[in-house]
């Protein structure tokens, strides 16, 4: 292969399918920096696609980035969406936030809904996905009267934090419930935000004990029909963590790759070579 080939006929070339995975801003010293967790890029391997992890990026270079992609995989991490995504004021100035990874991912939310991008949506992952499309979160699960605290004792040791924590009901006719079957499964939880009211459109696809919503699935936009194999699922929970171990994170991966390849095939049949400048 001409390694000056142009990255349409290199991508072109694999037939993994390419998941983009946004990552989050971070301050290191002196210097801002754009970061992935490993766990999520092991995720997208173990579901048999190429990783590209992508930086904050810009509005015009998001049609392009998306253009790259067959699979998109949105991260957890520490950091809260905005409140004012959902018209509200920030509760605990304490909490961090990252307004940049708020700019880029819920706009690319809204457009992989649009294109059908198959994606998988993993803690603040299924929180923007509520709120692009026009939900709402609570902010802090744990002061609602009748809910669990759904937070990790961060005092505990990792595999600990990320030890199952509590049951949720898949709801029979859903996404999930074709993976995993409808019934009860358990979880890990780390996060204090939660689904306060759902976008709409969205499906039920789990609940935790307390009611609160953990999993749904986008249907595509009123009106249009769902392609066959359509994958764009949200979970609260975090199945990257030590996968290879959770036959129910394993079950989550292999379906979202497959979703991914079925994508990939589907829309580049020919991949057009884009003139360079
Ligand atoms: N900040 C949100 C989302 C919590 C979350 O994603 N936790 C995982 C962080 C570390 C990791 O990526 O595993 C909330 O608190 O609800």
């Amino acid at each position: 292969m001409n390694a000056a080939a142009p990255a349409s006929v290199l991508l072109a070339a694999s037939d993994r399918p390419v998941v983009l995975v946004p990552a989050c801003n971070r301050q290191l010293g002196d210097h801002p920096f754009h970061i992935c967790g490993q766990k999520y890029i092991d995720a997208v391997r173990l579901a048999g696609a190429l990783p590209l992890v992508m930086p904050a990026a810009t509005p015009d270079e998001l049609a392009d980035l998306l253009a790259l992609a067959d699979g998109l995989l949105l991260t957890g991490s520490p950091s809260n969406v905005h409140p004012r995504h959902f018209d509200e004021g920030v509760l605990n100035p304490e909490l961090p936030l990252d307004p940049r990874r708020d700019e880029m991912t819920l706009p690319l939310i809204r457009a992989a809904r649009e294109r059908g991008l198959p994606f998988l949506a993993i803690c603040r992952g299924f929180q923007e996905v509520n709120v692009a499309l026009g939900g709402a979160l609570h902010q802090a699960v744990q002061d609602l009267p009748g809910h669990l605290d759904h937070r990790e004792d961060k005092d505990a040791p990792v595999d600990v934090q990320y030890g199952l924590a509590h049951p949720l009901q898949v709801e029979a006719g859903g996404l999930l419930a074709t993976l995993l079957g409808a019934g009860e499964i358990q979880v890990n939880s780390l996060h204090g935000q939660g689904v306060k009211r759902l976008a709409p459109g969205l499906r039920v696809e789990a609940r935790a004990p307390d009611g609160l919503i953990e999993a749904f699935s986008v249907p595509p936009p009123e009106g249009e029909a769902a392609e066959a194999g359509r994958f764009q699922l949200g979970v609260q929970w975090h199945p990257e963590w030590k996968a290879r171990e959770n036959p129910i994170s394993m079950t989550l991966l292999r379906a979202f790759g497959d979703a991914c390849r079925s994508f990939r095939e589907r829309t580049r049949a020919t991949v057009p070579e884009r003139p360079r400048p």
